[in-house]
């Protein structure tokens, strides 16, 4: 049986500040461009100076793009426009740069830490950066059985906890959150359908235009099927990523909440992150107050998901390919939200002189000496 109790998350999470987010407001309104002027920038600058407790907001200055890699066992079936069991193949293209993921990251001078949670490959030959968690060879295939164990999902889960522990205490200021996987958004789909309880045919996207009529079908076949066995283990987080998430999907759902937990914002990327992120919000409901939409990728159920959490992506590029792509082409819009509302000038502050009808009694005159 397992011992990890998710529902500490639930007190440990805190909203962003909602005093600093009117102070921030009210900072605003004594910039001179005009109110509204600037768009949604104003409300995401508002947001971002409430999730750092500062106004004004400070710049994005640390951020980091952060990878939770695995194999899933359901690619065997034909459901990806990948062979099963070569998302090491990726994970070194991401590595070597040679990915739109290393490139955008290289542009935008982010470093990238990938975590192998379940790769099927030979661990040796990783690249040596490569982070180490892995708790298994591959998921299992979800269909049929569990993606994994209750003490493999405990120690996925727990791997995404300490390494958004370990970027909180590095001094990163925003996270990127992506995933290298292969087979990963059938289980996103499945996880998204099973707690918005809708069918398999809502939820299965192509991956862009990725997947043929007949291997969308498949899909189709896998997530109906994977989401009948998900049906009894709804009220349990932790049993659900077992059943039919996978090690990538629970350790992502463990960072994203511990990211919350140390109020260390993250932008999420496709359907994989946005699943996880709905995962998340079940067990902690305030949890998504921490997270940024990125980007619609496309995908259904990334729609549906981001809609129960009232996030409204900040791009639509129709970016599929995973890996935190997507959600970093959003980066420099992050980045410029705090930047206006930081650097553009302000009025000075009304201060009770100026107001007279404004200002407070006086102060009394002190007695005696100290
Ligand atoms: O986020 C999306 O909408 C999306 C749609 C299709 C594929 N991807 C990415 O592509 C990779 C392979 O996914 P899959 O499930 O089609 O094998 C994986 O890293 C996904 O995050 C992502
Ligand atoms: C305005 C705003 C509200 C949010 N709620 C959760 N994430 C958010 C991000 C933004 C930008």
């Amino acid at each position: 049986m397992s011992s990890l109790n998710l529902d500490d998350f639930t007190d440990l999470i805190e909203r962003p500040d909602g005093g600093v987010r009117r102070d921030a407001e009210a900072r605003r309104e004594r910039q001179t461009v005009p109110p509204g002027a600037l768009g949604r920038l104003d409300d995401l600058g508002e947001w971002l100076a409430a999730a750092q407790g500062a106004v004004p907001v400070r710049p994005i200055e640390r951020p980091r793009v952060v990878l939770f890699a695995g194999d899933h066992g359901i690619a065997g079936l034909g459901v990806s426009a990948r062979p099963a069991g070569t998302a090491d193949q990726l994970v070194r293209a991401v590595l070597e740069g040679a990915s739109p993921a290393a490139v955008l990251a290289r542009r935008l001078g982010v470093p990238v830490r990938v975590v192998d949670m379940a790769l099927d490959c030979d661990p040796a030959e990783l690249p040596a950066e490569v982070v180490r968690h892995r708790v298994r060879r591959g998921s299992g295939r979800i269909d049929v059985e569990d993606a994994l164990t209750a003490e493999e999902a405990e120690a996925a889960f727990l791997a995404g906890v300490a390494v958004a522990d370990e970027e909180a205490d590095s001094g990163t200021d925003l996270v990127v959150l992506g995933d290298v996987s292969v087979g990963g958004t059938t289980a996103a789909a499945v996880l998204v359908a099973a707690l918005c309880g809708t069918d398999a045919s809502v939820v299965t996207g192509r991956g862009g235009r990725a997947i043929d009529d007949l291997a969308w079908m498949r899909k189709c076949a896998a997530v109906r099927d994977a989401l009948r066995r998900a049906r009894p283990v709804l009220g349990d987080q932790l049993q659900l990523l077992a059943v039919v998430g996978g090690a990538d999907l629970a350790a992502m759902t463990g960072f994203l909440l511990q990211s919350a937990v140390r109020k260390m914002p993250v932008v999420l990327d496709g359907v994989v992150s946005a699943a996880c992120a709905l995962v998340g919000q079940r067990v902690a409901f305030r949890a998504p107050d921490w997270w940024l939409a990125g980007q619609n990728s496309g995908e259904p159920a990334q729609a549906k998901a981001l809609d129960r959490m009232a996030l409204e992506p900040l791009l639509d590029h129709g970016v599929t390919v995973g890996e935190g792509a997507g959600a970093l082409l959003a980066l420099p819009l992050v980045q410029s939200a705090a930047a206006l509302a930081a650097e553009l000038p302000v009025t000075p502050e009304p201060t009770p002189e100026a107001d007279p009808e404004r200002a407070p009694e006086p102060e009394p005159v002190p007695s005696g000496e100290e």
